[in-house]
């Protein structure tokens, strides 16, 4: 699991209270154990240092051959209102790097439309129906952006270009694009702190986004034992 700060990490942690607390160290990252085979990671914030601490992490296990199974991307997010209120819970479907691309007279251009990569990761369609129903979170579009959004006219054209965005948060695609890198299936949920939209720091509700995180993987971990990733 890679969350992006000490605090998401530590509230998934809190999911797992038979956890040793033993952390390995490998070269860039520190490793939670959590049992039942979880290692938590925090990735850092933004896709850059989220998708190199994965990446890290994943070369790592492979030397050790542990190869990991799955990577989730889990932490708070801003949710697009009114679908994803604050205190919910979004898997995501596909993840998406919102504002990774060219601007242009005509608006903004994916970097697809440029020639260059890729902009979407689609998670296994069975890990996202068990997800969501073991959490009972909204499946949808979650947006990986650079800059938190701080407008409503921002919070507006990125749903008129992703009408079906949920949240956005700040590494999913990072964290994906190492996954894929390393052949390994991604999931990404997000606990909604706050709405997209106009920026007032004093209104996110980090505590209860927290410990939605933490219940939520009470309930995923579980489920995620009985998924099975080629009945996609
Ligand atoms: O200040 C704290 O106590 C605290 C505890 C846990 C997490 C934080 C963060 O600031 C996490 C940053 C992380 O959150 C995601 N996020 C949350 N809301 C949004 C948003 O509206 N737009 C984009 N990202 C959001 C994001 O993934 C950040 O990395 C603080």
């Amino acid at each position: 699991m890679a969350a992006a700060v000490p605090a998401e990490r530590d509230a998934v942690a809190r999911a797992f209270p038979e956890a040793s607390g033993r952390v390995t160290h490998r070269p860039g990252i520190a490793l939670h154990h959590a049992g039942d085979g979880y290692d938590l990671l925090a990735a850092g914030v933004g896709p850059a240092l989220a998708a190199a601490s994965v990446s890290a992490a994943l070369t790592a296990a492979v030397l050790e051959d542990a190869p990991y199974g799955l990577v989730v991307s889990a932490g708070i997010a801003g949710g697009f209102q009114p679908e994803a209120p604050v205190g919910s819970l979004v898997v995501a479907d596909v993840i998406t790097a919102a504002d990774l691309g060219a601007e242009s007279a005509d608006g903004f251009l994916p970097v697809t439309e440029l020639g260059f990569g890729t902009v979407t990761h689609h998670p296994p369609k069975s890990l996202v129906r068990t997800a969501a129903t073991a959490t009972g979170a909204r499946t949808g579009a979650v947006l990986t952006v650079s800059t938190v959004t701080g407008t409503a006219a921002r919070a507006a054209a990125l749903r008129a270009r992703h009408p079906r965005a949920l949240a956005e948060a700040m590494e999913g695609f990072g964290v994906a694009e190492a996954a894929a890198a390393h052949g390994t299936a991604v999931l990404e949920i997000r606990a909604v702190s706050n709405p997209v939209g106009p920026r007032d720091r004093a209104a996110w509700r980090i505590g209860e986004a927290l410990a939605a995180l933490t219940t939520a993987f009470g309930k995923l971990a579980p489920a995620l034992e009985s998924w099975n990733r080629h009945d996609q």
